[in-house]
């Protein structure tokens, strides 16, 4: 048995867009749904959601039945979280906030089987089948995709060095951490903002490395994927359920 291409990876890697949608519903039920849609990738979400390791693998179980890849965001970048979240089978992670390349280092290590890094090995878990994806651990580094959020100003200083970091895939912006820690709480629009965001995606392009966000508002996503964005989220469950909900009830009471 061999593991499953990374299909998000392998199109970032060819510089080709792939639009996502975030999950934060932490339901098995609507991610598969979402993972159904014809979705490129899948966020599921563990920072901002009330998920917990076995709803995370409950939406990787149902995702996998889909051809997206279902992205992983941890609340932090805390290195048994990583490993659990691993050995679960999340093998594309996003962790939020990362500020210095000294952390993305850290991040990446904490992927890694010995020697270049220090995740913890088990013989079998969900990650290898249990135990039936010969040569697994050797070759686990092939299929992981690493985003790291740039959310801050210390962040935007230092992503030419973050993106430097060898492991790392996708400098993925964070526009209501960013605008917010800006001075412009909730309003990724705001031109300082934009020109952060923008500095974002050319030290990306600078390194090799794929750019992201997270856009619901269809212009804005369209504006940056013209731009070069390549990881776009252009939507959520939670978005679509509630605003779809309004609108249907408003609808009627016209
Ligand atoms: O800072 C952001 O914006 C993100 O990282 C995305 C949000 O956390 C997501 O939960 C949508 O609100």
């Amino acid at each position: 048995m061999q593991e499953r291409v990374n299909s998000l990876k392998a199109a970032i890697q060819a510089g080709r867009a792939h639009i996502g949608i975030w999950c934060s519903l932490a339901s098995a039920l609507t991610t598969e749904i979402v993972a159904g849609s014809g979705t490129g990738w899948l966020l599921i979400d563990g920072e901002h959601s009330p998920n917990d390791l076995r709803s995370i693998m409950a939406q990787l179980q149902v995702a996998a039945a889909f051809p997206c890849e279902a992205v992983v965001r941890l609340p932090s970048d805390d290195p048994n979280l990583m490993k659990q979240a691993l050995d679960i089978g999340a093998r594309s992670l996003m962790i939020p906030n990362v500020r210095t390349a000294e952390q993305a280092r850290a991040i990446v290590a904490a992927m890694t089987y010995a020697p270049g890094g220090f995740r913890g090995f088990s013989v079998g878990h969900r990650a290898n089948a249990f135990g039936r994806i010969a040569g697994y651990h050797a070759k686990a580094r092939e299929q992981q995709l690493l985003a790291v959020q740039i959310e801050d100003e210390t962040g935007v200083a230092n992503a030419a060095e973050i993106a430097a970091v060898d492991g790392v895939d996708v400098l993925f912006v964070g526009p209501g951490d960013l605008s917010t820690n800006m001075g412009s709480m909730g309003n990724p629009g705001a031109d300082h903002v934009q020109e952060a965001i923008s500095s974002v995606r050319r030290a990306a392009d600078s390194a090799g490395k794929a750019s992201g966000i997270l856009a619901p508002v269809k212009a804005d996503a369209d504006r940056y994927l013209a731009d070069g964005f390549t990881m776009v989220a252009v939507g959520s469950d939670l978005g679509l359920l509630a605003r779809g909900s309004d609108a249907l009830i408003a609808s009627f009471n016209q």
